[in-house]
């Protein structure tokens, strides 16, 4: 069974407590306490794969402030940033949230900086209040090679679906990888290791 840690990053009011909802219950509820951090549980099947899927959604009063982001940055195997496509501000968030989240791992994870994330333009039903145009989304999302979707998780639920399960995907490859990785410089080491105990030996024969 693979488990899976998402955390949920974005501005205050962007909609992450109902995009997450919406994903996991497929029901839009209006609103949600937002002064505590809340970690959802749910156990799925992808492509016939079992796992279990933790979702860190944080009060995200301050997200702002980098400490905050730290946390789950360090914590999560992948992530949804959400913004708000009526809420300029929300978008400018979610820039630097990416910024951070690059930043964070760069120090922490020595080099291993590619983690699956995905921008979630959320709120498209309020359309007639636009603030950020979706080619600004989809160009935020190619700069940071992310994935994109604008989604309104008041009126829809198989977008965000789609995203959810293409985000997973590319989790658990993302940790096949590295755990392959891991395996195959163990391996090498290993291969190191007999070859200098033995190497030398025979060398003198
Ligand atoms: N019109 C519209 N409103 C939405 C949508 N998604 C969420 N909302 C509303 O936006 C407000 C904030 O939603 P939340 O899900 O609590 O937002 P959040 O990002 O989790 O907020 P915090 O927990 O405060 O950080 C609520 O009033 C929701 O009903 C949407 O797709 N369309």
């Amino acid at each position: 069974m693979n488990d899976i840690k998402l955390a949920l990053l974005g501005s205050e009011g962007a909609g992450k407590s109902a995009v997450l909802v919406r994903f996991l219950t497929k029901r839009f509820i209006g609103e949600y306490a937002s002064n505590t951090n809340s970690l959802y549980r749910k156990r799925l099947s992808i492509d016939g794969r079992q796992l279990n899927l933790e979702v860190f959604d944080p009060c995200s009063q301050g997200t702002e402030a980098r400490c905050i982001v730290e946390e789950p940055v360090d914590w999560a195997d992948g992530f949804v940033v959400v913004y708000n496509i009526s809420d300029r501000t929300s978008f400018i968030n979610a820039e630097n949230i990416l910024q951070q989240i690059r930043e964070i791992r760069i120090e922490n994870c020595k080099g291993e900086v590619e983690v699956p994330v995905c921008l979630v333009g959320n709120k498209q039903d309020l359309c007639h209040a636009r603030q950020v145009c979706e080619e600004e989304g989809r160009s935020l999302a190619q700069e940071n090679r992310c994935l994109f979707q604008e989604v309104s998780a008041a009126e829809s639920y198989q977008e965000i679906a789609n995203l959810f399960t293409q985000l997973i995907r590319q989790v658990m490859e993302h940790l096949k990888y590295r755990a392959d990785r891991r395996c195959y410089s163990s391996s090498k080491s290993m291969a190191k290791l007999i070859n200098n105990m033995f190497g030398k030996r025979r060398k003198s024969v």
